[in-house]
This record gives C-alpha cells, structure tokens and sequence, in this order.
C-alpha cells in the first residue's frame, strides 16, 4: 500500500520538526521538503511592494516537486534506497510518503494525491517571532513578514478553504511531543483503515 502524508501550514508552524520526529518511526517513509524546490534567487519576482515574493507558488519549481512525487508513486522501493531509507521486508508492504511544505495544498495537480492532509498553524504574534528567531538562506529583509510573508499566507489559506481542500487542522502551539503523538497515532489509524 501507498500513502502520501501532507505536513502543510504556516511558516513556522513547525512543520519540519514534525517530519523529522515522524520520519524515525514509520516503516518506509521517505520525505520530499518542498523548500527544496525553490527556484534561483535571480528568477524570483520583485512585487510593486518592493519586495523578492518567495511566498507565492510560482518561486517553486512545482514541476520539478511533481515528478519528483511520481518517480517515488512508481516504484517507492527504487526510491527509499536510492535516497538511503532502509526497506523493510513487511507483510503489509507498507510504503509512506511526507510532503512537507508551505504550500503543498495549492498546486492543482498534487491535491489529490494525499490520503491525509495536515495543516500546522499558530497565532500570528508567535508565527512572527518564530520568524523572528531564524536564519534563511536568504534573509528575510526588515517588513517583510508584515508586508508580504503574512498576506501570502492568508490568501492561500483563503483559496484552499474556498476550494472545499479537506485538511487536518493541528495547533501549532501544542508541544513537539504533543503533535508527534497525535499525527504518529492518526496515521497509524488511517493506514489500518485503508490495509
Ligand atoms: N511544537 C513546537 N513548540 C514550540 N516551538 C516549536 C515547535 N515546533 C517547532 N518549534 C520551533 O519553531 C521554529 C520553526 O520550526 P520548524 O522549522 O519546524 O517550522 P517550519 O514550519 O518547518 O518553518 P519554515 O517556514 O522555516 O519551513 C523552530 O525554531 C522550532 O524549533
Ligand atoms: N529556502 C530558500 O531558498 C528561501 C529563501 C527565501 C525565503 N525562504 C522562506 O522559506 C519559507 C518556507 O519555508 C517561506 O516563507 C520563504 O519566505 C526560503
Ligand atoms: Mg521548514
């Protein structure tokens, strides 16, 4: 069997400290971060606003994300060892898939493929100084979290919502442990509902 896991939401939400707790213990999990995707700073538009407008969809290489997404859908075996997850030999032939990114759940022809979408959200004010706290590749210049991070992310959220895409809300706030019990024992659940 095949499942595809979505670990969406904000900026900061704690996404990737999420997947890489899950990634320790589910059989056959291989991940693709979607930060990886990023296109070359030199092809990221400037918005009237003045600023490089990382957070919109088209600053990723989606299509690259989705062939990426079907190299893994044909033959996951192939694609575990080549990028160094050991296969488990299970009766159930059980093979997990996480997607783990900002914005996974608005590009068209990666909706559907999820059996379970997760959505990791925080208030505003803690969204901001996790930010605050980080250091990117390339550094978020003064105003930008306000004047393009924080819209972006409220006009996508919107979309998704007005496209009726079902996602699995989680409280961002909850502690590390708290959020990898609950996604771990959820997954678990869907994936003895779908053997
Ligand atoms: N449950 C949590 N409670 C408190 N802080 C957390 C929690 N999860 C992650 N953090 C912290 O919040 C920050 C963001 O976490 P993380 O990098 O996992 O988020 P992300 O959603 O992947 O962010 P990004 O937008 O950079 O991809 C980090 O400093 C991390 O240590
Ligand atoms: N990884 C990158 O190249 C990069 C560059 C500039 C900004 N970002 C930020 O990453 C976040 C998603 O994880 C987005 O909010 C981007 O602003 C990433
Ligand atoms: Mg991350």
């Amino acid at each position: 069997m095949k499942c595809i896991v979505g670990i969406g939401g904000m900026t900061n939400g704690g996404k990737t400290t999420l997947t890489n707790s899950l990634l320790k213990v589910l059989p056959n999990c291989c991940v693709i971060h979607q930060d990886d995707f990023f296109k070359p700073q030199d092809q990221i538009a400037v918005g009237e606003d003045g600023f490089k407008q990382w957070d919109v969809l088209e600053s990723l290489d989606m299509e690259a994300m989705l062939s990426t997404v079907q190299a893994w859908m044909s033959n996951p075996r192939k694609f575990a060892r080549a990028h160094g997850v050991s296969v488990q030999p299970d009766a159930l032939d059980t093979h997990i898939l996480i997607l783990e990114g900002f914005l996974l759940y608005s590009y068209k022809p990666l909706v559907d493929l999820y059996s379970r979408r997760y959505f990791l959200t925080v208030p505003y004010e803690e969204c901001k100084w996790r930010r605050s706290t980080r250091s990117y590749e390339v550094p978020d210049p003064p105003g930008l979290f306000d004047g393009h991070v924080w819209p972006m992310y409220q006009k996508y959220k919107q979309e998704m919502e007005a496209n009726g895409v079902e996602v699995v809300y989680l409280d961002g706030m909850k502690s590390r442990e708290e959020l990898f019990h609950q996604v771990r024992e959820d997954i678990q659940n869907s994936l003895l509902n779908h053997s």
